[in-house]
């Protein structure tokens, strides 16, 4: 199965990503699995070959969560802990996903006061219980969150970059299908490469490096990329007041996971995008990125380079550095 390319399967959006070896299986931990996007995820997560053992935490509910999806005829075991017991929760992960916190009802940034010191304190108990966990974070302001993530354990003497995650997946799994409906073609062909953060003028769809997408061009290529980047906001519009999106989010969030777990058993080639620590920009004083980033046995094996940029993306570039370089430095100044 491995001989198919890695690139290739996560180059194909479907509700089969799930692909496993089932050699070295993993615990895994999501924080935040009584929400609405950590339910979801704890079920598709069960659903995961590669995962032996879930541990699912939230600050209400977990144990609940838990029962239920033990229910379902997969190998792996599931176990749910309580309010105060996060440090149990987090005994012998190998992978910790975080979805906890609250959602938006304006802008990503308005969650910045309550998200930082939930991600804070929760970055805190991985740094003391599990410190060679990969951190996978998904909590919003994500450009912000990941810097918070970094700087906690950095304070704790634990971080490494190689290890730490912003899932941006979210971004390329919506360029896929938006792309896919644009051009007719089926969402596996319209793969793109998303970059730079996870919000609005932050996120910069490569288009011009996908077939189909060098073809989208005027009025059409500008609606297409501001549906990629506010494509939260139309979930959030016709949710109405009930938060934002949370099963997609669930499929992407799994679907990084699963590209993890795939690059800690050794296979090769999985390559997709990710918002992580990245010289890419270091020069200009922005030093975490999202861009494809190669999986390997110790998480970021290797970071690629943008490749070429048309000069659309050029302008989006340049309208992305200024305005995710303040979210780091927000992040950053909140744990200083
Ligand atoms: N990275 C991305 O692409 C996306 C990120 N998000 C973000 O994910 C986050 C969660 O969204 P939803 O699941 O819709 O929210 P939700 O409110 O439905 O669930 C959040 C859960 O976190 C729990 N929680 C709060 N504080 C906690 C703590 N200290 N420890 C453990 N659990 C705690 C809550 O009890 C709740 O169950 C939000 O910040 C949202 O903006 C949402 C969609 C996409
Ligand atoms: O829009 C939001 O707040 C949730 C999110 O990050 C997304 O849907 O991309």
């Amino acid at each position: 199965m491995f001989a198919r390319s890695a690139a290739r399967i996560l180059a194909a959006p479907s509700t089969r990503f799930f692909s496993a070896s089932a050699v070295n299986q993993t615990k895994v931990a999501v924080l935040g699995a009584g929400g609405g996007i950590g339910q979801p995820l704890s079920l598709l997560l069960k659903n995961d070959p590669l995962v032996t053992s879930l541990s699912l935490y939230d600050i209400r509910g977990a144990p609940g969560v838990a029962a239920d999806v033990s229910h379902v005829d997969t190998g792996s075991e599931v176990k749910g802990y309580a309010a105060d017991q996060l440090d149990q929760a987090l005994e012998g992960v190998k992978v910790v996903v975080i979805p906890a916190g609250v959602p938006r009802k304006m802008t990503r940034d308005d969650l910045f006061n309550t998200n930082a010191s939930i991600v804070r304190d929760l970055a805190a108990a991985v740094g003391r219980v599990s410190p060679d966990a990969h951190i996978l974070v998904i909590s919003n302001p994500v450009n912000s969150t990941v810097p918070i993530v970094a700087g906690t354990l950095e304070k704790a003497g634990v971080f490494n970059p190689r290890h730490l995650f912003g899932v941006t997946t979210l971004d390329v799994v919506r360029a896929a299908r938006f792309l896919g409906e644009v051009a007719g073609v089926s969402p596996s062909e319209a793969r793109v490469t998303v970059v730079g953060g996870h919000s609005g003028p932050t996120i910069v769809p490569l288009l011009s490096q996908n077939q189909h997408g060098k073809s989208v061009t005027g009025e059409v290529y500008n609606k297409l990329v501001h549906r990629i980047q506010y494509g939260g906001d139309e979930v959030v519009k016709a949710k109405d007041g009930a938060g934002s999106a949370t099963l997609s989010m669930a499929y992407a969030g799994a679907k990084f996971a699963n590209a993890l777990l795939r690059g800690l058993n050794g296979e090769k080639g999985v390559v997709t995008p990710t918002f992580v620590k990245s010289p890419l920009f270091a020069d200009q004083g922005i030093d975490f990125f999202a861009s494809n980033v190669e999986l390997g046995p110790d998480g970021v094996e290797k970071i690629h380079p943008l490749g070429e940029l048309s000069a659309e993306e050029q302008k989006l570039l340049e309208a992305c550095l200024p305005e995710l370089k303040k979210n780091i430095e927000k992040g950053k100044a909140f744990v200083a």
